[in-house]
């Protein structure tokens, strides 16, 4: 049995005040990405220069401000990358570097000499806070750790006077929410009262769930707690750095949006120690598809997908939000049919809002326009084989057609598994265009009759083949359809009623096809057939579709 005694339950905050459960998200947050620190300090093989180089020009181009670039006292590598940024110029004036350091002077001294030449720089110091880690890491008072970080920002105060560029502080209270909240607050308090900063530079205090540890409502009752009792507020930028240890990374992330955080730092993809750090993308989805505008330029997640594997190695799971290969595909003949129709009602009612069951959002609003919506297997239906045949090849096929299609396409999917759209479209051409023989349309001539003959208004002389013998006739109707059919029953002693005829274009332009849909009954048994034609001339289709429903009703292997 699982000992689950051995462990204790987080307390939780006594905050009956909180307001953030009222609240919605608005707009988007400050977002800082730490895939370069926080995501490569996790990585089985962390980046390399070049390909930290290439990740950085990825995290610009999608428009993040505020980059936090490595620990560049930490390694020769993380120092050489700032370097090679600032010595070859890749860092746009309106994006600051933000470099990660303990509150140790060797490491801080090392720190500015790497970022010599960048103009805006966040320098970003932290120690661990929360109750576990004084006692068995540090094994100090909470004194003694306050010291930590007050030594650190007096460290960060030295050092910054023989710099040029613009310096911000970043303080992590880190293991912040393993921490009592005065004294998270009081360690913050107690930097700020050092460091003095401004409504125009205002301090920030990222404020971490760095070990995801309880439910997300009370990471908001943390952060909304911190919000409403820091002094100076208005000096205060509230940043968050929320990992995924519980699987709610971007659940807590929200809430405390909610709760007051003005800034975010995650990853893409949520890349990251242990189960990692928020996934930033999977945020600023989610914004977007509130119709909120998450100000990043996110419009193309194929090429941050390739990029970002290509550079951690690490691969995207199948049903990753927004990113995932198969988070936009159905397989199931429900979700199909529901995607089928809203599809279609979306195109009916050009409404300017996307509604589409299953669906939250538009998958080629994220560049993924060539991807399946609908799979077919054994699990689909006649919705799915519909849409399929409608979005690759352009045939609309009436509903009353759609369950023989997709009875003949499961079976095949019964045997073999997923079925592929060319396949789906080579059993409709078997099944329908190609249904000519014995008989074979080979040309007409259509003739108006004033004087009308027996009632009908059109004459067809119609040459086709009857077992690849050529045969030319004559027939009478209202229509050419209705003279054809007449024709062909009069001809082979048929009696057939028309019980279906639909038309529509295939393609738009000069080479237009027309699709034509029959089904005609037996008169005297009662039987029925489909037939479809396709020609660059609607009467000729549908000839062609009496055609394919002659032979299917009658001469088909029963
Ligand atoms: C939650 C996070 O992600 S925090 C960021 C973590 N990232 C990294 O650690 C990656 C980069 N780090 C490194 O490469 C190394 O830790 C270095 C180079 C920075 C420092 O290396 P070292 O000095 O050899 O060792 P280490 O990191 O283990 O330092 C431990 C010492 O620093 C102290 N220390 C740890 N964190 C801090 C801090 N934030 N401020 C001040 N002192 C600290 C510890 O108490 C310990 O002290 P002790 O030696 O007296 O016991
Ligand atoms: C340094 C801090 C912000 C950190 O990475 C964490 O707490 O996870």
């Amino acid at each position: 049995m699982l000992n689950y005694k051995r462990y204790k339950r987080v307390p939780v905050l006594n905050y009956p005040e909180r307001q953030w459960p009222n609240k919605e998200i608005q707009k988007a947050p400050i977002w800082c990405s730490v895939d370069l620190r926080d995501g490569n300090q996790a990585l089985i093989e962390p980046m390399v220069v070049e390909e930290k180089i290439e990740f950085f020009k990825l995290l610009v181009k999608l428009g993040f401000k505020e980059i936090e670039v490595g620990f560049p006292a930490a390694s020769q590598i993380e120092y050489d990358f700032l370097r090679t940024l600032v010595e070859q110029n890749l860092i746009p004036d309106d994006v600051k570097v933000q470099v990660l350091i303990q509150c140790r002077e060797h490491l801080i001294k090392r720190t500015f000499e790497a970022i010599q030449g960048c103009k805006n720089v966040i320098i970003h110091i932290y120690n661990s806070t929360s109750t576990l880690q004084r006692d068995v890491v540090f094994d100090m008072n909470r004194e003694e750790i306050k010291q930590i970080a007050i030594d650190g920002t007096e460290m960060v105060k030295k050092y910054m006077k023989g710099f040029d560029g613009n310096i911000q502080l970043q303080y992590s209270p880190e293991s912040f929410t393993g921490t009592e909240m005065d004294f998270a607050l009081e360690i913050c308090e107690a930097v700020k009262d050092v460091w003095q900063p401004t409504v125009e530079n205002p301090i920030i205090f990222n404020l971490p769930a760095t070990v995801e540890m309880t439910t997300p409502n009370v990471y908001a009752d943390q952060i909304e707690w911190m919000s409403t009792h820091f002094t100076d507020r208005d000096k205060i930028i509230l940043s968050i750095h929320p990992h995924n240890d519980r699987g709610c990374g971007v659940a807590a992330s929200e809430l405390a949006l909610l709760a007051g955080a003005d800034r975010i730092e995650g990853t893409l993809f949520g890349n990251g120690e242990r189960t990692g750090n928020v996934d930033v993308l999977n945020i600023a989805y989610n914004m977007f598809s509130q119709g909120i505008n998450p100000e990043l330029d996110i419009e193309n997640v194929n090429e941050i997908i390739e990029v970002y594997e290509r550079c951690t190695k690490m691969d995207i799971d199948p049903r990753h939000p927004y990113a995932g290969k198969l988070v936009f595909t159905a397989f199931s003949g429900s979700h199909q049919d529901a995607i089928n129709k809203g599809v279609h009602a979306l195109e009916q009612r050009k409404s300017p809002y996307w509604e589409v069951p299953y669906l939250p959002i538009d998958p080629s609003d994220l560049g993924r326009k060539y991807e399946p919506i609908v799979r077919i297997n054994s699990q689909s239906g006649k919705g799915g084989v519909a849409f399929v045949m409608d979005h690759y090849y352009g045939f609309k096929l009436p509903k009353v057609m759609h369950k023989e299609l997709s009875d003949e396409i499961q079976a095949i999917s019964e045997r073999q598994g997923e079925v592929s759209p060319s396949q789906i479209m080579d059993k409709f051409r078997e099944m329908y265009i190609n249904a000519k023989y014995p008989l074979h349309f080979r040309k007409m001539r259509t003739e108006d009759i004033s004087e009308t003959v027996e009632g009908y208004d059109t004459k067809v002389v119609l040459t086709y083949t009857f077992k690849d013998e050529l045969k030319t006739i004559e027939g009478f109707g209202n229509g050419p359809i209705d003279a054809v059919k007449h024709a062909l029953c009069n001809q082979g002693g048929f009696k057939t009623k028309l019980t279906m005829y639909e038309e529509h274009a295939l393609t738009t332009g000069s080479d237009s096809q027309a699709a034509s849909y029959i089904e005609l009954m037996n008169s005297e048994t009662g039987e029925r057939a489909f037939g479809v034609g396709i020609s660059s001339n609607i009467t000729r289709s549908s000839v062609r579709a009496i055609f394919s429903a002659m032979n299917r009703l009658f001469f088909r292997k029963k």
